[in-house]
């Protein structure tokens, strides 16, 4: 036996969407930020890698395996959306650290009854409905979800207690017509499914506003080389993030720059690149609301040739994605 120190030299492991709702948006997201997958070995490979990343490797996997390899540290970092966080982990602010939220993958976790029912409209309305059913009749209400822990607590939280869960696996909406359930708890987005399937939302019934999340592992071996990838990426994925907030106006302001006041003050502007214009140039980023307001500000200070850009990266070194990251490992 060697008393030598393990080294960590593990490469860093990015689970990605490789199907169903969120794969798409998930693909654009890292394309935007200069992430290119690599698949050398055809369309069907569920491993890659990242053009110009070291020590990273990509996993193709469904939303739901990505929470469960984020949880149980296989992974380092993935892509996948909060409601099967929530759904699947038990103590998930423990166990993973949502980076940000996506922009893209909404939908609302809700507790759907039938139409038919006018005057039940609340989780109020709804434990009357359980306890009568317990009473009179003897039968507990009939909840049908995959989202089993997510009900559970909900119900509890709002005191009821007399159901059952009857577990589903896809097409939840219908078990009511079924009559495999009274009820449903699952996920819904422009409210289709539930509209054909004659089913309304409570009124306090949206247990949670899901999106898709960028996670990170806190159980994953987080070695220096892991390290290193993560904070190629997450300063790639930040640059961008922060390139989509914010233009960038270049003005010939010949001597005027004095006259310029406190532009972060009026305008939540930045002078990059500083405030003495090399060559009577100025450089300011501003938030993309602000822009009109400060073009006339500057034309009224005398600056000409205002010209107004997004730019695709902002790399700063300040990245709030990577500071949350070391605040957890
Ligand atoms: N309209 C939507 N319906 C379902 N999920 C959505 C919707 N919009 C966004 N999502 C997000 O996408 C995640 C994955 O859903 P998706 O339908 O791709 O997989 P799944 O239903 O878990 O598995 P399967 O691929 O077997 O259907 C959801 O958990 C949710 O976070
Ligand atoms: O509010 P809507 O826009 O109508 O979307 C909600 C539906 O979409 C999802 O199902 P999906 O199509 O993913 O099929 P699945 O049940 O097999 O996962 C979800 O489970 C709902 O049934
Ligand atoms: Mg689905």
């Amino acid at each position: 036996m060697s008393d030598a120190p393990v080294v960590n030299d593990a490469p860093l492991v990015l689970a990605v969407p490789s199907k169903g709702r969120l794969q798409e948006n998930a693909t654009a997201f890292f394309g935007r930020a200069g992430l290119k997958f690599v698949k050398s070995r055809g369309e069907r490979d569920y491993r890659g890698t990242i053009a110009g990343v070291e020590g990273a490797e990509v996993a193709f996997l469904s939303a739901s395996e990505i929470v469960s390899q984020l949880a149980s540290g296989a992974a380092h970092l993935g892509i996948t959306g909060e409601d099967l966080v929530r759904e699947q982990v038990a103590d998930a602010d423990a166990a993973v650290e949502m980076l940000t939220p996506l922009g893209f993958g909404h939908a609302n976790v809700v507790v759907a009854v039938p139409q038919a029912w006018i005057d039940v409209r609340t989780m109020a309305d709804l434990d009357d409905v359980a306890s009568t059913m317990r009473s009179r009749h003897g039968r507990k209400l009939r909840v049908a979800t995959k989202y089993v822990n997510l009900t559970r607590r909900y119900f509890a939280s709002h005191g009821l207690a007399d159901y059952r869960i009857v577990e589903s696996l896809g097409a939840t909406e219908g078990a009511p017509a079924a009559g495999t359930a009274e009820i449903v708890v699952d996920i819904t987005t422009t409210g289709a499914t539930l509209s054909a399937n004659a089913l309304k939302i409570l009124d306090d019934g949206v247990m949670l506003a899901s999106e898709a999340n960028l996670v990170a592992s806190v159980r994953a071996p987080w070695g220096e080389r892991a390290k290193t990838a993560a904070k190629a990426i997450l300063s790639r994925i930040a640059a961008e993030e922060e390139a989509r907030s914010v233009r960038e106006i270049r003005a010939r302001l010949d001597g005027a720059s004095d006259t310029l006041g406190d532009l972060a003050a009026l305008f939540g502007a930045r002078l990059p690149l500083g405030a003495s214009a090399a060559g009577g140039v100025v450089t300011i980023h501003c938030p993309e609301k602000a822009v009109f307001a400060l073009v006339d500000h500057l034309a009224k200070a005398g600056g000409d040739d205002i010209t107004v850009s997004a730019p695709a990266y902002v790399f700063r070194k300040a990245n709030p994605l990577i500071e949350r990251l070391q605040a957890r490992i």
